[in-house]
């Protein structure tokens, strides 16, 4: 039986990752998770813990993640499949970059099977020097995603440059972009490179590419054909090498296809392709999100908040979190606030989520629509009914309650 952090500790000091196996339900593992989350919150340095456990629940799951498991692997496993999740934490043994916390502690939270996917397509990307294109909804991590390819590609040891494509106006696009001269204009008292050449031999990272203005694009364009640029008052041009990653909650192949958006540079952008699911399509990764948030908010605001409870983290997954990650991030920070140590409970989250609503008019008027239709087809018969439209028959039945709906009214349909 392991109690003693400082022995632990001295123990895995020169280790590069620790690979945890564990026999047992989620429930008999519990004093084992407690251990590493204290080993986690001591000061010392602990290497990256995987756990590769026989329980697949995805309360062992969430338990093992809890615990700060940067990796949580089920058996039976392919030693393959092991070799190369083991690679990704031993620098000197791994042929593909490092997947890195970003500077600031920043990781990629989450363990659905889209997120699983997702780390495997940004190492993917990554490691090839090919321009991306990342698509989403808003809040949903694609700036992230740009700062893991960029943090994890050949890179990394140059800078990432921003440059959000909705906020600049046309007037100030050019000298941002690709600098000016000292005196090409009236406040030029000093040279600027411009933002493209400060990126030189590291990425450019495109925030909203599909609100670029016309004319913006056209420049960016030929400068990604070029691959050169002029600032602005200068008579030469310089070479630049850059790797271009943008980012929209736009459709942009609708964009292109509509020519509001112009092809050739979507063509450009459009090599690697990565695209973030809403949040409310993985819910399953709320509570990874949320615990690692209370441990960041800990550290940031030196509180003792000791995690949320699970009804609270139900009472989460019922919402749609229209703004994603980026909004599930603000009410948890609003709730932290109010409090100093404890859990976070359902009470907490009252004052700061937004009712749900009941069903939209229009949504239970479809429902009502296809019941009926339904029950005409199959002229009243509700087993046959209940076939059509996939479900039980006591769910016809509940749903004709819930529409109003009598067993007359559907009778006489
Ligand atoms: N999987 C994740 N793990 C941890 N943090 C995340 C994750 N996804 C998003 N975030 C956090 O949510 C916030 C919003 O993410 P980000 O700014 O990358 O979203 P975005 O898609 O670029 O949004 P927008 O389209 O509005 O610019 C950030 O603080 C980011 O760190």
């Amino acid at each position: 039986m392991i109690s003693d952090v400082a022995q632990v500790t001295g123990a895995l000091e020169d280790t590069s990752v620790a690979l945890i196996v564990l026999n047992g339900s989620e429930q008999f593992c519990q004093p084992f998770f407690r251990f590493l989350a204290d080993l986690r919150s001591s000061k010392a340095t602990v290497p990256p813990l995987v756990i590769l456990a026989g329980d697949s629940s995805e309360g062992f799951a969430i338990s093992s993640l809890r615990a700060g498991a940067v990796e949580y692997l089920r058996e039976p496993i392919e030693l393959a499949t092991l070799a190369q999740c083991i690679s990704r934490f031993v620098p000197e043994c791994t042929t593909q970059p490092k997947e890195t916390a970003l500077t600031g502690g920043e990781v990629l939270v989450g363990n659905s099977p889209v997120l699983q996917a997702l780390r495997t397509q940004i190492r993917l990307v990554a490691a090839s020097d090919c321009n991306v294109l990342i698509t989403g909804e808003t809040g949903t991590g694609k700036e992230l995603v740009a700062q893991l390819i960029h943090r994890n590609s050949r890179r990394n040891k140059n800078p990432l440059v921003c440059f959000n494509c909705a906020a600049i106006p046309d007037t100030l696009l050019e000298s941002e972009l690709f600098g000016y001269e000292r005196g090409a204009f009236t406040g030029a008292a000093a040279a600027n490179q411009g933002k493209l050449m400060a990126a030189n031999r590291g990425s450019v990272f495109f925030d909203e590419i599909g609100d670029m203005s016309p004319l913006a694009q056209a420049k960016v364009l030929r400068a990604i054909e070029t691959k050169e640029v002029q600032r602005l008052g200068a008579t030469r041009k310089h070479e630049t090498d850059i790797r271009i990653l943008a980012a929209t909650h736009h459709n942009l192949d609708e964009l292109a296809s509509a020519n509001t958006f112009r092809r050739d540079l979507y063509f450009r952008l459009n090599v690697g392709r990565i695209y973030l699911p809403p949040l409310r399509e993985r819910k399953v990764d709320i509570a990874g999100l949320v615990d690692c948030m209370i441990v960041d908010l800990n550290k940031r605001l030196g509180r003792r908040v000791e995690g949320a409870t699970s009804a609270i983290v139900r009472r989460l997954a019922q919402y749609d979190w229209p703004g994603n990650v980026r909004e599930l991030k603000n009410v948890i920070e609003r709730v932290f606030i109010m409090r100093e140590s404890g859990r976070i409970s359902e009470d907490d989250l009252s004052f700061v989520l937004p009712e749900r609503k009941p069903p939209a008019a229009s949504s239970l008027d479809e429902e009502i629509h296809s019941l009926r239709k339904a029950l005409a087809t199959c002229n009243g018969n509700k087993s046959k009914a209940a076939e059509t439209l996939n479900c039980s028959r006591m769910t016809l039945y509940r749903k004709l309650a819930k529409c109003g709906l009598s067993k007359q009214d559907a009778a006489g349909i």
